[in-house]
């Protein structure tokens, strides 16, 4: 690392922001198969089908009242629990948490229907990251205001009330992204497969 550099906390570490919802869990795949299961009369969208960001606006263009019987499913109880980890991101958040000089915040939106989503989002992470990691939980409708040296997200444009945030966002890729282009300054972490190692180490330069 250089001796200059000081990094967005001005402390010399590396603070890295990790999505949770598409980037550590599987919510794409726990929608579809509880949509599904509880609506089995219904079209759905498969998951080399989706385009956009937002599932309900998706499942709206199918037909009208999908979008709202979509939106019931995230905001049943035990949806944002029963999520299964993304391929690898267990070990790569753990990994990450114990390199020198990183920081790692889980930092995730929260649905507005709060009955069950924000402790939901608390147990996952005891669950499945541990005890320890509930401390790095930052829940959050705006992440431009949180300060960091990276952001790891899967949606594609992140907006705020700051209109330059202090992270770098590098577009994880899901179903729903995959297919669109990016700025060409923008980066991608392909799954946690990919070398997310380098793209730290980029960064502490
Ligand atoms: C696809 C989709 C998602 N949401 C909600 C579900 C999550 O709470 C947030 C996304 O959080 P992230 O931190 O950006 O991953 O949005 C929704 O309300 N409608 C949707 O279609
Ligand atoms: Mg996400």
């Amino acid at each position: 690392m250089s001796s200059s550099w000081s990094g967005s906390s001005g402390s010399g570490r590396l603070r890295v922001l990790v999505d949770m919802d598409g980037v550590l869990a599987d919510f794409e795949g726990g929608f579809l198969r509880k949509f599904r299961s509880r609506f089995p009369a219904e079209p759905y969208v498969p998951l080399e089908d989706r385009r956009g960001f937002w599932v309900s606006a998706q499942y709206g263009l199918l037909r009208g009242d999908l979008s709202e019987k979509a939106i019931s499913i995230w905001e049943s109880q035990n949806f944002f629990m029963d999520l299964d980890p993304l391929p690898g991101a267990v070990e790569a958040i753990k990994e990450m948490s114990k390199m020198e000089n990183t920081d790692v915040f889980l930092c995730t939106s929260p649905i507005k229907h709060y009955h069950h989503c924000p402790y939901e989002k608390y147990a996952w992470v005891e669950r499945h990251l541990g005890p320890d990691f509930l401390a790095q939980v930052i829940l959050t409708s705006d992440k431009t205001v949180v300060t960091g040296d990276l952001l790891i997200d899967d949606k594609p444009d992140i907006h705020g009330v700051e209109a330059r945030p202090a992270w770098e966002h590098i577009l994880f890729t899901a179903c729903h992204n995959k297919h669109q282009d990016l700025d060409p300054a923008q980066r991608r972490l392909q799954s946690w497969g990919d070398d997310w190692r380098a793209i730290l180490d980029s960064k502490r330069q």
